[in-house]
């Protein structure tokens, strides 16, 4: 099984990456970590332990991390989230209890604790706590297998013309992180905005009748609305779960090795994650970025995933 550490700001799309790593039976969930993004650290904290409440996950640490940017002001996207940053279902009060270290230290911890090159690293928020992380303890760097991360765009943005909004709410965390010499797979709104929660697939996760199915139901109808009003989509991209799907299946989607680094001066271009497609790459490229999505077999895993999660309603 793949044993993989998410690091997630829930969020809507966070839910469903959460979901997928629960149900998926080659997925080893070693730990769970919350960050701000989406919403404040409190909210998407809740927000995980609601998640986790309602797929029943148990025996997994889940641990608060950083609450705010590495150098800049928090920003969140309650346009897209709500409120609660979690919008839209009901939410359980939450049984489960939070570990008591830091995000930042659960990291660290797991990452030593197990033999090298068999962690992965899959943060699906801003890169704060993974920056940290690094800079805490250097030795991670060279021990994670990879990171395997939503965020950016070669070619799309969305919180400004040309940068993603997990990068740009922290782009010196996201440097940090790409350039350290780990192996980074970068799955982009490029690919994310064709894992579209269209109306067959909503229809296939309806017709799930569990809980978490239902749950997942409530969350899209929501995130379609918000992202109609906000993006102008019909259907709403479900991005965080692309990253679980890969470390599932590396054949989900295309990847391309090319050389990827962040903005941090550009007046229009801060958190812009620069691709640099001239080939050929250079041998020492240690980065990589998703292109195309099978959506067949991307969907098929998560509704797999769900229908392994929970009771009938
Ligand atoms: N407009 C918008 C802003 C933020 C997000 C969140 N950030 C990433 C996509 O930009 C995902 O991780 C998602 O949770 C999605 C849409
Ligand atoms: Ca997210």
């Amino acid at each position: 099984r793949k044993k993989i550490i998410l690091d997630c700001d829930p969020g809507h799309d966070d839910a469903v990456a959460l979901l997928l790593a629960h149900g998926n039976p080659d997925i080893e969930l070693l730990a769970v970590t919350t960050v701000v993004g989406n919403q404040t650290l409190e909210k998407v904290t809740r927000n995980a332990l609601s998640v986790a409440t309602i797929a029943g996950i148990t025996g997994v640490p889940f641990a608060a991390g950083c609450d705010r940017p590495l150098v800049r002001t928090i920003e969140t996207a309650p346009s897209i989230h709500g409120d609660s940053g979690m919008d839209g279902p009901e939410q359980p009060e939450s049984a489960i209890e939070l570990d008591p270290r830091h995000a930042v230290d659960l990291i660290i911890e797991t990452v030593m604790a197990h033999e090298p090159g068999t962690v992965t690293l899959v943060p699906t928020a801003g890169l704060t706590n993974i920056a940290m992380a690094a800079r805490k303890e250097p030795r991670i760097v060279e021990r994670v297998k990879e990171v395997v991360l939503m965020g950016g765009g070669y070619h799309v943005g969305n919180w400004s013309a040309v940068a993603e909004f997990n990068i740009i709410i922290d782009p010196e965390a996201a440097h940090i992180v790409f350039n350290e010499k780990w192996p980074v797979v970068m799955v982009g709104l490029d690919l994310t905005h064709q894992a579209l929660a269209t109306d067959e697939v909503v229809q296939r996760i309806a017709k799930i009748g569990t809980k978490p199915a239902k749950f997942v139901m409530e969350l899209m109808d929501f995130f379609q609305k918000t992202y109609k009003d906000a993006q102008g989509f019909d259907f709403p991209p479900v991005h965080d779960p692309c990253a679980v799907a890969y470390v599932i299946d590396p054949t989900v989607m295309t990847t391309r090795k090319v050389p990827v680094d962040i903005e941090l001066q550009g007046k229009l271009t801060l958190g812009m994650t620069v691709a640099d497609f001239r080939a050929p790459a250079p041998d020492d490229c240690h980065t990589s970025v998703a292109v195309d999505l099978d959506h067949k077999k991307f969907w098929d895993l998560v509704t797999d995933a769900l229908e392994r999660i929970g009771e009938p309603t």
